[in-house]
């Protein structure tokens, strides 16, 4: 089936988040934000959608790069057409990302969905349809009645339990807040909110990212001893070998690498050579949902679990078609916003989670976005 356009639509929507001078999300006063609509369409007339950050997609960028490889070809080829395109990212000075190219592999799955009439994640595996959540928060910040001390992290953790929540991972405080980094504040926001949950809820900090290997290794010891069910992301993820060394001391699993480039091969070499214990992959991270399932199924084949990072239908869409994860990431979450409350330019929320945590997949064809053409068209800022 001929894929005949590609298109980008970008518009504004309303929104109360904001971002800090080192892009970490906090709550913020309602501003308009921007999103592209990327669409693939083929030339029986259907199309297929995914939702991303303008920048990644820009004119440059669909007429330098995706335009040129993706139409004429067939929409089901999507293995081909991603590796054309991440053949050219080589030569396209740095200007073609992994995130574009996720973006465009999400649409031509979403494209396959909607044509045969099935959900992605049943198409491509079908392991579950519901997965328990944790509710990850935002970073920590200044705000009264915020994430400003240990005791507000204990007493948000308290409304995430009633809320349904059985997990709940901390981002803990990160620059520009004037007394970050900390390894002890950090410590004692888990042993807060420990106390406030109790044993039975799971919990996973992912701190600041720059620690050294000392500090690093001080906190694991701590969260050790508060029973956490992981510890994600301490240290620069550049350098595999403080990892491996950590590793090698602490009993937590060590979670990673999230941020580290290099897709699913990055990933080979960390189980290769004993990184981890816990091997991460998000879809945008490592350049689309193939990518992913790359990464899941050889943790898979090496006895490891593989932890989905990030929200969102192409990362639940993954939870849902493997076995080794165990948790969905929902969030980020802060007692100032409302999580459940349905973005401007979706009909539902992607992740619906009842009263005991779970998240449901969705059984909608395609990715599982249940899209408001009408509110995208009457605020499109522009389209190319
Ligand atoms: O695992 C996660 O959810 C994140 O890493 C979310 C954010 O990127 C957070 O770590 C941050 O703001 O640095």
């Amino acid at each position: 089936m001929r894929i005949t356009a590609v298109n980008v639509q970008v518009f504004s929507y309303p929104t109360r988040r904001a971002v800090d001078s080192a892009g970490h999300a906090h709550p913020g006063d309602v501003s308009q934000a921007q999103m592209a609509l990327l669409r693939i369409q083929t030339e029986d007339g259907k199309e297929g959608y995914a939702l991303g950050a303008p920048e990644l997609i820009r004119p440059y960028v669909l007429d330098g790069f995706v335009r040129k490889v993706l139409v004429g070809q067939n929409a089901f080829d999507r293995e081909k057409i991603w590796h054309d395109l991440a053949h050219w990212q080589r030569g396209s000075a740095s200007q073609l990302t992994d995130r574009a190219l996720a973006l465009v592999e999400q649409a031509l799955w979403d494209w396959a969905g909607r044509k045969l009439g099935v959900p992605v994640h049943k198409l491509i595996g079908g392991f579950r349809d519901k997965v328990p959540a944790y509710g990850s928060t935002m970073c920590g910040d200044e705000l009264p009645e915020g994430l400003a001390t240990p005791e507000d992290y204990g007493r948000f953790a308290e409304t995430l339990v009633k809320r349904g929540y059985k997990a709940i991972k901390l981002h803990t405080w990160m620059p520009p807040v004037s007394f970050a980094p900390s390894p002890r504040i950090d410590v004692k926001a888990c042993a807060a909110v420990r106390e406030a949950v109790g044993p039975d809820i799971a919990l996973m900090l992912d701190g600041y990212h720059w620690y050294s290997r000392t500090e690093a290794l001080y906190i694991g010891r701590e969260l050790e001893k508060l029973d956490f069910a992981w510890f994600e992301e301490p240290m620069m993820e550049e350098s595999a070998e403080s990892y491996a060394w950590l590793a090698g001391q602490l009993d937590i699993p060590v979670l990673g690498p999230e941020t580290l480039s290099g897709k699913h091969l990055s990933r080979a070499s960390w189980v290769k050579h004993d990184v981890c214990d816990i091997l991460r992959a998000g879809v945008a991270g490592v350049g689309g949902i193939g990518p992913c399932l790359k990464v899941a199924h050889m943790a898979e084949s090496f006895g490891m679990d593989c932890e989905i990072h990030g929200n969102g239908a192409a990362n639940l869409t993954v939870v849902g078609a493997i076995k080794n994860c165990t948790w969905y990431e929902r969030g980020l979450l802060h007692p100032y916003l409302d999580y459940d409350e349905v973005p401007a330019y979706l009909k539902r929320l992607v992740d619906p989670m009842d009263s005991d945590g779970f998240v449901h997949l969705s059984d909608l064809p395609g990715l599982g976005e249940d899209i408001d053409f009408n509110f995208i068209e009457m605020n499109t800022l522009k389209s190319f």
